[in-house]
This record gives C-alpha cells, structure tokens and sequence, in this order.
C-alpha cells in the first residue's frame, strides 16, 4: 500500500472514530444527539430484545475476533501493517454506528430519578466515567492506539512503532481503565430503561470475557512483566485489596 494512501486512511479512520465514539457517548447518556437508547418507535419487545442482543453480539465478536493476535497475522498479509490498526478501528466504529443506528428502545424505566441533586450526581459520575475512558487513551498512548501513530510514522518512512508496557495515570490504579470509564458511563444512568438495562448487561457481560482474552495475550506478550504488574494492580476495581 502506497505510504500516501496509509496515511489517508489512518487520517479517515481517526476522524470517523472520534464522530462515532462521541455519538456513542450522546447515545448512551441521551444528551445532544437526535436518537439516543430510548428514542424511536416502540415495537413488540421480544424482537426488540433479540435485535439489541443480536447487534451487541456483532459488536462483541467483531471487536475481539480482530483484536487477536492470530487475527493480526492472517490479515496483514492482505493488507499493510501500518494500516492494521486504523482498519480495525474503523471496521469497529463503523459496527457501533450500525448498532446505533439499529438500536429497537425498550424505553420502559427500571428506576427514574427525575432532574433532581440525585440525577445530576449520577449524571456527573457517568461524565467522568467516559473522562477516565480518554484519559486512559492517552495514558497508553491515545494516537496509537486509535492507527494514526503507525500511519504517520509509515508516511515519514521511519521504522515500525513499537508499543511499550505504560503503567502510568489510570494504570496506575486498575489494570483496565478504559473498560472500568466504559462500565461506569454505562451503569451511571439518571433513568434506567429496559432497553439500556439490557445493554449495560450484555456489554458487561462482553467486557469481562474481552479482559480476559486481551490479559491472556498481554501476558504472552509480556511474561513476568505483566505477572508482576497483574499481581501489585488490581483488574477492575480500585478498592479490590491485592
Ligand atoms: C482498547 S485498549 C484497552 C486497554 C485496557 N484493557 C483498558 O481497559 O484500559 C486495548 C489495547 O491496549 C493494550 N494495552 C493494555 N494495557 C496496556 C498497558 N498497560 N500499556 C500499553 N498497552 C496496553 C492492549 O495490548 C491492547 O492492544
């Protein structure tokens, strides 16, 4: 692939997750986008609830079939290396948009805490829920991680960027901090409907088994590193006494 064309497509890409991911904030938190979880025509509920468990399924295996390392492998011989990245990313972005887009609401509420201090509290923990999530990015290395690193750094011609381990920020605290800002964002609802509900359970749910998978890779690829960090540092939760 020509340098000029990786470069185009990491800039695309990049660009494409941002506008997704923080549609996806909007959507999920229902604030200033058009259709967010609960909006839009309410049909029979078993086919609403097989739709969003369908779509969350696609997201899921979509997410952790292409993170593997085997994966990797396979499709970098179709497709340049320093592309990888931003084409997962992108495929990834583009699955969500579809799952949003698709979403069936279920706007029936478990619990309703109106617009009074206990919602706005609520509300302020799910915006530094999805703090912690672009802290974290950066913390481990934010252009990387999102494809625009490599692409840049194919365009200069230099050789191919090598991540390093970071403990540092959020790491410091929980193995996972982009995952632990994701469940609190998801959890952290002022009005929690049937159809969020199911959705904060099975990306729960998708959550602990993407650890699990990507923790057995990081200690392939790191050994007694990783050993020694997973045995000082709790997965998930701050408090957890190691
Ligand atoms: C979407 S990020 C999620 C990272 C982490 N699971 C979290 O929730 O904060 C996944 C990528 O981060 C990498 N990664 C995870 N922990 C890391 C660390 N401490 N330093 C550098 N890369 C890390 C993994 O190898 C993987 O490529």
């Amino acid at each position: 692939m020509g340098r000029f064309i990786v470069l185009v497509h990491g800039v695309v890409a990049y660009i494409v997750v941002l506008a997704v991911f923080t549609y996806f904030a909007g959507f999920v938190a229902d604030v200033g986008v058009p259709r967010a979880i609960d909006d839009g025509p309410v049909g029979p509920w078993p086919r609403a609830l097989a739709i969003d468990l369908a779509l969350v399924a696609g997201f899921a295996l979509q997410h952790s079939v292409m993170a593997r390392p085997w994966f990797k492998r396979i499709w970098t011989v179709f497709i340049h290396e320093s592309a990888e990245r931003s084409t997962y990313v992108l495929l990834a972005s583009l699955q969500l948009a579809l799952m949003m887009w698709a979403w069936q609401p279920l706007p029936s509420p478990i619990w309703q805490l109106g617009d009074g201090v206990l919602a706005g509290l609520v509300q302020f923990v799910a915006a530094l829920g999805w703090g912690l999530v672009l802290v974290s990015t950066f913390a481990v290395d934010h252009f990387h991680l999102f494809g625009l690193r490599q692409a840049v750094c194919h365009w200069l011609g230099g050789p191919a960027y090598e991540p390093e381990f970071r403990v540092r920020g959020p790491y410091r605290l929980v193995r996972h901090p982009i995952m632990l800002g994701f469940l609190i964002a998801f959890w952290a609802a002022p009005t929690m409907s049937v159809g969020h509900l199911g959705f904060a359970l099975a990306m729960t749910a998708y959550v602990l088994v993407a650890l699990e998978l990507e923790e057995r890779d990081l200690r392939a690829q790191h050994g007694a590193h990783y050993h020694g960090y997973a045995a000082q540092i709790p997965r998930l939760n701050p408090f957890a006494r190691r």
